[in-house]
């Protein structure tokens, strides 16, 4: 766990204005050890998804500890940081969601929409979210694990298991049709 935080800042023409000023916030924060701004810059329009996608693949790749990205709403970004394997990235812009995405969901990447929320609350918001840090040893941990469960296909083993189970149940019932009750499969092999 870091002791300060390494932090990317990215967003479209949309969150251009608040990105700028978050980042400018957090570059003044002690408990920062670095920002690096992905974009974009003025005049720059690149969309939304090629910024939000930049960040994660760096958050997950350890270049950085976290990613704040603001687009109109903070749901594109979001959609589009989820994309990468690893990645938690949520919009929140209350302080109480902000709250839960990093102790309830170890969300490495929050969203704001500058076409949603204010200023001075956005400043806020980033602010409270440096100071809460996900406690592996929580309750939330546990499902967090399963949420990478899913992502890593670990529940299609467990999904083959129940397959399995269904048609060993299909197959003793179509021996109890075919010879009546009591012939059931282990009877079958045993013959
Ligand atoms: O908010 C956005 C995506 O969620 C983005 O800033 C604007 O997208 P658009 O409405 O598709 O232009």
């Amino acid at each position: 766990m870091p002791d300060k935080w390494r932090i990317i800042v990215g967003s479209d023409d949309a969150g251009l204005e608040y990105k700028n000023v978050l980042r400018a916030d957090l570059e003044a924060d002690d408990r920062v050890e670095s920002v690096i701004d992905i974009g974009v810059g003025a005049e720059d329009t690149t969309p939304y998804p090629h910024i939000a996608v930049t960040a994660a693949r760096m958050v997950a790749a350890g270049e950085a500890d976290r990613a704040l990205l603001v687009c109109g709403t903070g749901l594109g970004v979001a959609i589009s940081a989820n994309k990468v394997p690893g990645i938690r990235a949520v919009t929140a812009h209350d302080s109480f969601s902000v709250e839960r995405s990093v102790l309830s969901n170890n969300a490495q990447i929050l969203c704001f929409g500058q076409r949603v929320v204010g200023l001075e609350l956005a400043r806020r918001l980033a602010s409270e979210w440096l100071g809460y840090r996900f406690d592996q040893n929580s309750s939330s941990a546990a499902k967090v694990r399963t949420l990478l469960d899913y992502e890593l296909g670990h529940d299609q083993a467990d999904q083959a298991e129940t397959l399995r189970q269904g048609e060993e149940l299909v197959r003793r019932s179509l021996l109890v049709a075919e010879r009546g009750p009591g012939q059931d499969a282990q009877t079958d092999t045993k013959e």
